[in-house]
């Protein structure tokens, strides 16, 4: 018998999807175990099915939403937009025709694409699974190998629940030590993306472990692995454990009875092997991290929020200089500014980087007994219906609104500026979202990244803050 080789996750979960090896330079043939559809990735690939004649081979195995492109209140009015509009009828006529279920606008079930998956056990450790969005990343923190793809390998999959792929290189990323109180899975992601830069995980796969990973909870998991493309990498992953199985466990697609067992089995194994070599490594103490925010316009320029606006004279790489200039003069700050002095007119919380209920909790937990300050507007979006239903159904709503704040529906909301939910030219926001890129919440827009943490208490004081800056008020309890 010959010993197999010791292999990372990201190797196990490829080997086992492999339907054709490719020789030399080709390409491997993947199959795909899910794959998620949203309004604007999907409609030229329906019409390529189309044109030839074909149907979507797995619609079992396809499931839409309507995510970018809903407002966020009026939702029972047309959709005034006439683009978005269009997009969305696009979607639930292409759906219908094809066969593929589809949760619109209204329906219990819809929400970002990347927070109903999970929600609704879709996403499986050990699945392949892809969407025409780069966030599909976010699935990784399963245990699933989860990617983003373009409009033209959408319709691949459609049309043969199959993609051809090169293997990725793997990073393992290591985060050991114990988070403080405040600090939080976005913080951490935060901090790796400014550690290892925008462009410093491209080509691979990113394995997040440690005692400090191992320690949170599935949706901070899915905060961690939504961002790796943030850092450029195509996949992040986190090895299923009993956090994983525990979240599973019961949910509407999760296997049920004997079948359970079985899986459960089968995702035990799902684990780095002792002795496996990742292409690159990275390691990360969790105890030294504090509250992270961004000051510039890529999601890697971001800094400790007790430190000051850096000093772009002080960058010794060229181009990292002329990115930071530049990145200051959009944001309209200056070098040696105290972050926790830069005033936001809007706090976004929402994304599917931070629209689950862990974070509603932990903003509403801020906000509690609180005003949203003077001036700041205060939007809270969750990922899902569901969100909002459990949200509600904790009184959460009450808190966000006796705060100040707008409770809203589900969607992608001020996460790009596809939808009504946008900044103005010129305002400033902090927002729980995965992109600060020029114009992104809006044209002329400038965006903070920032935990839940940070934006409610921001939104109570007005500048960038984390809640250890509120002052204790009477009758919080
Ligand atoms: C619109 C979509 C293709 C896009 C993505 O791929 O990520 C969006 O979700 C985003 O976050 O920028
Ligand atoms: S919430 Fe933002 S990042 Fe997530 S899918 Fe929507 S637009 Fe993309």
């Amino acid at each position: 018998m010959t010993a197999t080789r010791p292999r990372t996750l990201a190797e196990k979960v490829w080997d086992a999807h492999t339907v054709r090896r490719g020789e030399g330079a080709e390409p491997d043939l993947l199959y795909i175990d899910l794959h998620l559809v949203h309004e604007v990735t999907s409609p030229q690939a329906f019409d390529g099915l189309r044109l030839a004649g074909r149907k979507v081979r797995r619609p079992d195995l396809t499931i839409a939403t309507e995510d970018h492109n809903v407002p966020t209140e009026g939702i029972e009015l047309p959709i005034a937009d006439p683009v978005s509009r269009t997009q969305v009828e696009t979607l639930r006529r292409n759906c219908k025709e094809f066969g593929v279920r589809l949760h619109p606008m209204g329906d219990a079930e819809q929400g970002i694409v990347h927070v109903i998956g999970p929600q609704l056990g879709l996403t499986q450790p050990g699945m392949t699974v892809v969407c025409g969005d780069s966030h599909t990343s976010t699935h990784g923190a399963f245990g699933a190998m989860a990617f983003g793809i373009g409009t033209s390998e959408v319709e691949h999959v459609l049309a043969t629940q199959t993609l051809p792929l090169r293997p990725f290189k793997t990073m393992a990323i290591t985060v050991d030590g114990e988070l403080r109180p405040g600090v939080t899975a976005k913080d951490i992601i935060l901090a790796v993306i400014a550690k290892i830069g925008t462009g410093g995980g491209q080509g691979y796969v990113l394995e997040y472990r440690g005692s400090a990973i191992e320690a949170l909870s599935m949706e901070a998991r899915m905060t961690i692995c939504n961002m790796s493309i943030e850092a450029g990498a195509r996949a992040g992953m986190v090895a299923p454990d009993e956090t994983t199985f525990a979240y599973l466990k019961g949910r509407p697609h999760a296997p049920k009875g004997a079948d359970w067992d079985a899986a459960l089995a089968e995702w035990r194994e799902l684990r780095t092997d002792p002795g496996a070599e990742f292409d690159a490594e990275v390691h990360l103490d969790a105890s030294e991290l504090t509250p992270f925010v961004t000051w510039g316009t890529n999601p890697g320029q971001g800094l400790p929020l007790a430190e000051t606006v850096p000093d772009p004279a002080r960058i010794a790489d060229e181009n990292q200089r002329v990115a930071a200039e530049k990145a200051l003069s959009y944001m309209d700050l200056r070098p040696g500014m105290p972050l926790r002095e830069i005033a936001v007119d809007t706090v976004f919380l929402g994304s599917c980087t931070n629209g689950r209920i862990e974070d509603l909790r932990a903003a509403a937990d801020v906000l509690r007994g609180r005003k949203v300050a003077s001036g700041v507007r205060m939007l809270v979006v969750p990922g899902s219906m569901r969100v909002r239903q459990a949200a509600e159904a904790e009184g959460l709503d009450k808190v966000f609104l006796a705060a100040g704040a707008e409770w809203r529906q589900a969607g992608c909301s001020m996460c790009l500026g596809m939808n009504p939910d946008q900044l103005s030219p010129g305002e400033r926001s902090a927002s729980t979202s995965n992109r600060n890129f020029e114009g992104r919440q809006g044209k002329g827009g400038r965006t903070h990244l920032v935990s839940p943490l940070v934006a409610a208490a921001t939104a109570v004081r007005g500048t960038l803050s984390s809640p250890e800056d509120l002052p204790v008020e009477a009758g919080r309890s």
